[in-house]
């Protein structure tokens, strides 16, 4: 039955905030997902025939999909920041338009970088465990000794606008000095504006207190933090991850942690997700592991999710999109 409506989009999850939905079906047919966790035997039967797809989560976007859905699709945005599970260069071959939604997240992936940056280096973890175990030992001195923020140096692998919100908070704390590694420099003013130096690799490994990864995952980073790099940093270094666990040579970290090779991490991303329960990682005290968590706010959920219907409206009317990821 015709609705008169001149697309047809593909939202895939069922559990994208209304906000989205209701701006995609001012203009379009909205076919919705109806399974968590996605079913890809049902993704692919719903998104035959359509023209946009706003595709939330983190399912396989390749061409098996594309394929599924036929020659007239058109646009899509994915409901992220990363789009490490998307075949770029099939999409582009087949020259259909990707959104995605950085920018909306950042201030609350940056909130949760914060909060892991304090939580690992003042051994949040490792203290309600001595709760937990009636191992409550505060008649020593020097029990449960941290590392401090304030006159540190912050390294940054990554400095987009994550890095750049995490640097804004940071800089109420105190902070000697920020540096950061990326490809390109960032702009003058950007550097002037958090006091940032742009460092190669190895300093940033052997200077930073904390160093903090929020960067994409491309093959260039992946598995960059590794042995060679943990042997690189400081015995009291804290490594933070927001960005994508297989940035980071997890047994490797376990190593470099377990034998107090570097003083803890705070993670809110691993390989795999999900992580097992029975992960060696997880008997670690200096390791706070989330379970992926950093956009996961009201406000932040809802704005990505009109980001991308505007990013699947925008690729429909042959516009550029809002948040194009290329
Ligand atoms: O990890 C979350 C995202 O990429 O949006």
């Amino acid at each position: 039955m015709s609705t008169g409506k001149a697309f047809k989009v593909l939202v895939t999850h069922p559990e994208v905030p209304q906000q989205g939905i209701d701006l995609l079906k001012q203009n379009c047919e909205v076919i919705q997902l109806q399974s968590v966790p996605i079913n890809r035997a049902e993704l692919l039967e719903k998104i035959r025939g359509v023209d946009g797809v706003l595709w939330a989560g983190h399912e396989p976007l390749n061409a098996e999909a594309l394929d599924a859905a036929g020659p007239q699709l058109k646009s899509i945005s994915a409901m992220s920041a990363g789009i490490d599970f998307v075949d770029v260069p099939e999409l582009k071959r087949r020259k259909i338009p990707l959104g995605h939604t950085p920018t909306v997240l950042n201030t609350a992936v940056a909130d949760l970088a914060v909060g892991l940056l304090i939580a690992a280096s003042r051994r949040f973890h490792e203290g309600r465990k001595k709760i937990d175990n009636d191992q409550w030992e505060n008649y020593h001195l020097n029990w449960l000794l941290g590392q401090d923020i304030r006159d540190s140096t912050v390294g940054f692998y990554g400095f987009g606008g994550i890095g750049q919100a995490i640097a804004k908070r940071l800089s109420g704390f105190d902070i000697d000095k920020v540096l950061y590694t990326t490809r390109r420099r960032v702009h003058k003013e950007i550097e002037e504006e958090y006091n940032a130096k742009k460092v190669d690799f190895d300093t940033l490994l052997a200077d930073s207190d904390f160093i903090v990864i929020a960067s994409p995952l491309t093959k260039d980073t992946q598995g960059i933090f590794n042995a060679t790099a943990f042997n690189k940093m400081k015995k009291s270094a804290v490594l933070i991850n927001i960005a994508r666990g297989k940035i980071v040579n997890q047994d490797e970290l376990y190593e470099a942690l377990k034998s107090n090779r570097i003083f803890s991490a705070g993670l809110d991303v691993t390989d795999p997700e999900p992580l097992s329960p029975k992960d060696k990682l997880l008997t670690l005290d200096n390791a706070v592991v989330l379970p992926h968590i950093g956009s996961a706010t009201n406000r932040t959920r809802a704005d990505m999710s009109t980001i991308a219907a505007h990013n699947v409206l925008r690729g429909l009317a042959g516009e550029p999109m809002l948040s194009p990821a290329y």
